[in-house]
């Protein structure tokens, strides 16, 4: 039975599939419709994304896709683990500017359900880490934002690469240079 857990921010829910395991390995329906709808998710998934980060401690976010192809996102990591967190960029939300952040693992076998109107990144807490995740929206470079990941007004309780694994952040170009939540004029507005 696939387990729905919700997190101080009930919209942003970590999903826990079954997982059998026995002398040969494992088997695990890692996704089933049937499981979400029951549980009130009906979203209509349309492209499975998968990235590769070798160095601990990379961070790929924070990143949305603004209206009208915003994307909601299931995310679960193949090889590896990392801290993933979500952040509420939707106007008039009681929790904007309040993140959720869910230690996603191949161990934990678990994933976090991040909505359209939160942005989303990840920092890598193993090396080489490989994670697979589903979105509703197609991919549009237009239509890409991104808010700086260590924004000091956002708070995210990062682990400190530096301090537990001796290396510097990597990150992309984009998002080394991304902007501050303040500086942002978020399109998402909170639907009650
Ligand atoms: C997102 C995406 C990217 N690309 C191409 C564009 C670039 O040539 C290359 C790397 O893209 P980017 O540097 O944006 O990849 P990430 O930094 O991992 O971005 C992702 O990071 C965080 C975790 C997110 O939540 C988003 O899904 C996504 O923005 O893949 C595609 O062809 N399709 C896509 O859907």
């Amino acid at each position: 039975m696939t387990e729905f857990i919700r997190h101080a921010i009930p919209e942003v829910i970590e999903v826990r599939p079954p997982k059998y395991g026995d002398h040969r390995g494992f088997f695990s329906e890692v996704f089933k419709r049937s499981a979400f709808e029951d549980a009130g998710i009906d979203i209509d998934w349309i492209q499975d994304n998968q990235s590769f980060s070798a160095a601990v401690g990379t961070v790929r976010g924070l990143h949305f896709q603004v209206p009208p192809v915003g994307q909601d996102k299931l995310v679960r990591v193949l090889r590896g683990a990392i801290y993933d967190v979500a952040v509420d960029i939707r106007k008039g939300s009681p929790t904007y500017g309040k993140w959720v952040g869910v230690e996603l693992s191949a161990e934990k076998w678990n994933q976090l359900l991040v909505p359209i109107g939160f942005a989303h990144c990840f920092m890598t807490i193993e090396p080489d880490t490989e994670v697979l995740y589903k979105v509703s929206g197609p991919y549009s470079k237009e239509h890409e934002g991104a808010i700086r990941w260590n924004d000091p007004a956002l708070g995210i309780d990062w682990p400190d690469p530096k301090e537990k694994f001796g290396v510097e952040p990597t990150l992309s170009n984009k998002d080394e240079v991304a902007p501050f939540l303040a500086d942002f004029d978020s399109p998402f507005t909170f639907e009650g």
